[in-house]
């Protein structure tokens, strides 16, 4: 079966080594895909490639198997997008915003985009000029899902959301998954890609550095991440020496973080009589921090 995204050395070079390098990558129809990586990793670029926006330096990106670039045309109408960076034509009320896209798409108001206005609590009475960040953003979530496209192309969508508006998008997102949509999202935060995605591309400097899939979420979930300060200088090196990994560590402080798997606690309690201790602490570990070294965050 054709995958409902595709690219193939995927590349966009600009000066001085950024853009997106070699991305090779396969979503199939139905799959909810995140894409994380700090400020400048390649994300916008690699979804306005998808979007057909940008030409590739090299490699390619197909949409059910047709080319992004030259065939646009006919895979723009399969994709839903929001932009990282909302800009509305200048259009007075939400309402009329809402109502010219549905007509440049040649589609009706019908039941679901009152349903989606409602669930993200939309006042389409509000200028959108003046609309707050927020606001924006959720007239945008929208527009992107107002015609129950395959293909939702997402750039960081939650930015602006409050908490309970977050947590609106979250069940969207579950709830188009479950009626077989396919979902390309970018994301700062781990939280809500976990709970969304099948799988989570990490991105550095415009190259795929990693790619955890659900079953690894609980194993990361599955250990504890136990600062220890050390009384001594001496307790602080038989700290790191111990079989547990060291995820950080300031001598100056005699301080270590340990990652110890929730199921080896009697390790830990032997380790900690060992030593004089100032202080010891438990977190869960989570995405964030399991990849905060590997993506510098
Ligand atoms: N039109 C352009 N001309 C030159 N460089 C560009 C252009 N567009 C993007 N870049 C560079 O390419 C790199 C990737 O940018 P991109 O916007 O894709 O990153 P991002 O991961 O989306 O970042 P953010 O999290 O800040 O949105 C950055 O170093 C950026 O400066």
């Amino acid at each position: 079966m054709l995958a409902m995204v595709e690219t193939k050395q995927l590349s966009k070079n600009y000066k001085n080594n950024r853009g997106v390098h070699g991305m090779n990558m396969a979503i199939q129809q139905g799959e909810v895909v995140g894409i994380v990586g700090k400020n400048g990793a390649g994300k916008t670029t690699t979804m306005r490639m998808l979007m057909g926006f940008i030409h590739p330096s090299a490699g390619s990106a197909a949409i059910r198997g047709m080319d992004a670039w030259t065939k646009a045309a006919k895979t723009k109408p399969l994709i839903g997008y929001v932009p990282g960076e909302i800009a509305f034509p200048d259009t007075k009320s939400g309402a009329t915003f809402l109502q010219n896209e549905l007509a440049l798409l040649r589609a009706n108001k019908d039941e679901y985009v009152n349903e989606l206005i409602q669930r993200f609590k939309i006042d389409l009475t509000a200028d959108l000029r003046r609309m707050s960040k927020g606001m924006k953003q959720k007239t945008a979530l929208v527009c992107a899902f107002m015609t129950k496209p395959p293909l939702l192309l997402l750039d960081e969508p939650t930015t602006g959301l409050d908490p309970v508006m977050r947590d609106a998008f979250i069940d969207l997102i579950l709830q188009v998954k479950a009626q077989g949509t396919t979902v390309f999202l970018s994301s700062h935060m781990f939280n809500e890609l976990e709970r969304t995605c099948d799988r989570i591309m990490f991105l550095k400097d415009g190259q795929v550095i990693d790619v955890l899939d659900e079953s690894k979420f609980a194993e990361i979930h599955a250990a504890q991440r136990v600062t220890i300060v050390a009384a001594t200088n001496d307790g602080f090196e038989r700290l790191l020496t111990s079989d547990f990994e060291p995820v950080r560590q300031d001598p100056l402080h005699n301080t270590v973080v340990l990652l110890v798997p929730n199921d080896d606690e009697a390790r830990l309690l032997q380790l900690l009589g060992e030593v004089k201790l100032t202080d010891v602490s438990f977190d869960t570990q989570t995405l964030d921090n399991y990849f905060e070294k590997e993506l510098e965050l």
